[in-house]
């Protein structure tokens, strides 16, 4: 079966920058995929060549058999690409459950059917309590999981995390990992991009390390958190093994 998501020897270069250097990563239907890497390392201008908001400098990305290179974000979106933001970008001065209604307008056009989807979505996620509070009222964890309703209501066969993980106290963490593996338990593959190794280790079937730009290395968590060529990214000692 082909992958859900390739892409193929992508390039994204900012000026004299080289920001992703010949990157194919390739990611199978229903599995829990991590994109990690040490700052700098290219991980959210592959998201954002993912998800449609620049095109690659060269390379194509493929998205359930179809060339999506040249699509803009909105109709990848309407393909079934998902995606949060590093940075919060829920509607403040919305509601919640108004802020998951225009995720779910994306495929339901007569608002009591993207009403009744954002319900859906919010029992879910676990926010069905709070679907009447201004989002600017929601705290941290609330917030990041609103990101994810919001991505969840448009229906997405690929859900592209952008560190919803990151900065939440441990206990919030643990809940925020239950929720990607209910994600994924619904059908829905899931890419994410994270920092807290601890975390998201156990949680995904298969790592992608960038680094400088590059893939690095790719496996199983267990084989990846000894791969001297990580530890030596993270830790940056690239002369001790060579690379
Ligand atoms: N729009 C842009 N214009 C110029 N340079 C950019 C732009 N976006 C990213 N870069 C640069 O590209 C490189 C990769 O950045 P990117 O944000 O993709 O890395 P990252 O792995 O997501 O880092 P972090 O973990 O810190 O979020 C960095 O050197 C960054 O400064």
């Amino acid at each position: 079966m082909t992958p859900l998501l390739e892409t193929r020897g992508v390039w994204q270069r900012f000026g004299g920058l080289v920001a992703n250097s010949d990157v194919s990563i390739s990611v199978g239907r229903g599995e829990i995929v991590g994109l990690i890497g040490p700052n700098g390392a290219g991980k959210s201008t592959l998201f954002n060549l993912i998800a449609g908001v620049l095109p690659p400098t060269q390379g194509s990305i493929w998205f359930d058999g179809e060339d999506v290179t040249s699509m803009p974000a909105a109709e990848r979106c309407q393909r079934g690409i998902g995606r949060t933001f590093q940075v919060v970008k829920s509607f403040e001065t919305m509601t919640v459950i108004d802020n998951v209604i225009v995720g779910a307008l994306v495929r339901n056009t007569v608002m009591r059917e993207a009403r009744r989807k954002a319900h859906e979505v919010l029992e879910f996620t676990g926010l069905a309590a709070r679907a009447n509070v201004l989002a600017s009222d929601l705290v941290p964890a609330e917030k990041r999981r609103l990101e994810v309703a919001r991505a969840l209501a448009t229906e997405p066969k690929l859900l592209l995390l952008d560190e919803v993980l990151t900065g939440l106290t441990p206990t919030e963490a643990q809940t925020g990992v239950a929720l990607v593996r209910k994600v994924r338990d619904a059908g829905i593959t899931v890419l994410m991009v994270e920092h807290v190794m601890e975390i998201v280790m156990p949680l995904v079937d298969r790592a992608i390390v960038l680094d400088l730009g590059k893939v690095l290395v790719e496996g199983k968590p267990t084989e990846i958190v000894r791969d001297p060529k990580v530890i030596s990214a993270y830790l940056g000692d690239r002369h001790a093994v060579g690379a």
